[in-house]
């Protein structure tokens, strides 16, 4: 790895934190057991789990469409939806000098962002949009991207998921000068509950200069369209 996670609890052989980095209010709660497992152990009890579910709806597990289903959603919570639980994932964001001395705003907007609502288990749809300023460093701009996919890949709400993208760039970015703002559709206020199909939530977060300057946050507000 190259963003080294320090240990939680190395004297019992536990495995590493995955938030260890975060302030602990930010952190994903986690168990120290929760890397015990390899993937595929987890894939495998998931899918057992899973099973059980669809059996205890009444479906038919051994018709040819269902059968596979178990360990589909298993793979897909392992591999996709919560890659990001994993500190093995956690992105490398590499720094390079600033020689070009370009010192405004940096604004990557409209990344895309799944994520998953840790109350329902269905998904959370919309974009992020950060931004920084750059001081001597400047990163290379997908870095950006994949900070804001490790943390979303994870059971989440929105307000944590905002200020863990925004703490990760503060330390990887070597600057409190970030601002965060997400926008986001939840499926368990439009599918269910509620059922609120026209409803979106923002959060923002706003770090450094971005705090105390409001004339930079309007910029960075109105580059984003809002
Ligand atoms: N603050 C916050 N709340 C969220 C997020 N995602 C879902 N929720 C809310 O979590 C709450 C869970 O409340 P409960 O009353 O325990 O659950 P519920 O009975 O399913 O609630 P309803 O959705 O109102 O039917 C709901 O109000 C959800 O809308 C999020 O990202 N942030
Ligand atoms: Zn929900």
């Amino acid at each position: 790895m190259d963003n080294p996670v320090p240990a939680a609890s190395a004297a019992d052989g536990a495995a590493p934190a995955a938030d260890g980095h975060l302030t602990e209010s930010l952190r994903t709660p986690l168990r120290s057991d929760a890397f015990t497992l390899s993937d595929e152990e987890k894939i495998t009890a998931i899918a057992g789990h899973f099973r059980e579910i669809m059996e205890v709806l009444g479906l038919d597990l051994s018709d040819d469409s269902l059968n596979g289903t178990p360990r589909r959603v298993a793979k897909m919570y392992v591999q996709e939806w919560f890659r990001g639980l994993n500190p093995e994932h956690r992105p490398d964001v590499k720094l390079f000098e600033n020689r070009y001395q370009y010192q405004n705003l940096l604004v990557e907007r409209d990344i895309t962002l799944f994520s998953c609502c840790e109350h329902h288990f269905v998904p959370i749809i919309g974009k992020a949009h950060v931004a920084y300023l750059p001081g001597e460093h400047v990163v290379g701009l997908s870095k950006l991207n994949r900070v804001v996919q490790y943390y979303a890949r994870r059971p989440q709400v929105q307000e944590r998921l905002t200020r863990q993208i925004a703490e990760e760039l503060k330390q990887a970015l070597r600057t409190d000068d970030v601002a965060v703002l997400i926008e986001a559709d939840h499926l368990c206020v439009m599918s269910r509950g509620v059922n609120d199909t026209s409803s979106g939530t923002l959060t923002a977060e706003y770090g450094g200069a971005f705090n105390t300057d409001s004339a930079l946050r309007q910029e960075f507000l109105r580059l984003v369209g809002k």
